[in-house]
């Protein structure tokens, strides 16, 4: 059986840790387990990382800023990598793919970043659905604590108010795409992973 989960919720909000423990769920019943994210460890990946997500420099090249729709074109031409190069030989071998991020992190952040959700979305419409979308809900003020000593103290208010945008717009898409499924990150690590598990067994063994 293969089968594709994906983890999504705003920075800080615990995917990798769900990510990680869910993986180790899947391998100890025996499933040949692909943890991945996005963006991803390729070329395309790199550069996305150097042009788009790069601390203070946020976004500049040759002196200016890149423009909303070249970053989004960049996540979605990383992505197009990943599918076409992982995610869907993998499912077509049968493993498990849990991914760390998909098309869904562009509709919610680049649609926070003033581009338009219907273009984002036809933009991303090769990327194969996956079969279960976690959605980690964690509130701004806690994911700001947790991701505390990544940022700029100067940029704190500008990262809040974009986290709060990005939060109500993965909030908005859940309603719109049904593999969506809103688990709260407030809780223990632990008792969110038994949440997730419990999502995950009603989803894929429902048989
Ligand atoms: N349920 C939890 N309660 C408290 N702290 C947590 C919880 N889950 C994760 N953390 C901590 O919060 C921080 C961020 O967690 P993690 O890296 O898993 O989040 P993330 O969503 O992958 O972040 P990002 O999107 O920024 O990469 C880590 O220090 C982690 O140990
Ligand atoms: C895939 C994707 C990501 N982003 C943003 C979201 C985060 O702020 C960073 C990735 O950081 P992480 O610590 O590796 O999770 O990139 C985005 O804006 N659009 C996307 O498609």
């Amino acid at each position: 059986m293969g089968a594709f989960i994906v983890m999504e919720g705003i920075d800080g909000a615990g995917k990798s840790t769900q990510a990680r423990l869910l993986a180790k769920w899947f391998e100890d019943k025996g499933y040949e387990v692909i943890l991945t994210k996005e963006p991803t460890d390729t070329a395309f990946g790199k550069l996305i990382r150097r042009l788009v997500l790069t601390g203070g420099k946020e976004g500049i090249i040759d002196g200016s800023r890149i423009s909303h729709e070249a970053e989004a074109l960049l996540f979605a031409a990383d992505r197009a990598e990943h599918v076409a190069k992982l995610i869907k030989p993998s499912l077509e071998a049968g493993k498990i793919v849990i991914s760390d991020r998909y098309f869904y992190s562009s509709l919610a952040y680049q649609w926070a970043r003033g581009l338009d959700l219907e273009w984002l979305i036809d933009l991303n419409r090769f990327a194969v659905r996956p079969d279960i979308v976690i959605l980690l809900d964690l509130p701004v003020k806690e994911s700001m604590k947790r991701i505390n000593g990544r940022s700029i103290k100067s940029e704190f208010d500008k990262i809040a108010e974009l986290q709060r945008r990005v939060r109500e717009n993965y909030l908005k898409l859940a309603e719109r795409f049904p593999e969506m499924r809103i688990v709260n990150a407030l809780a223990s690590v632990e008792d969110i992973h038994n949440d997730i598990v419990a999502l995950v067994e009603h989803e894929l063994f429902k048989d």
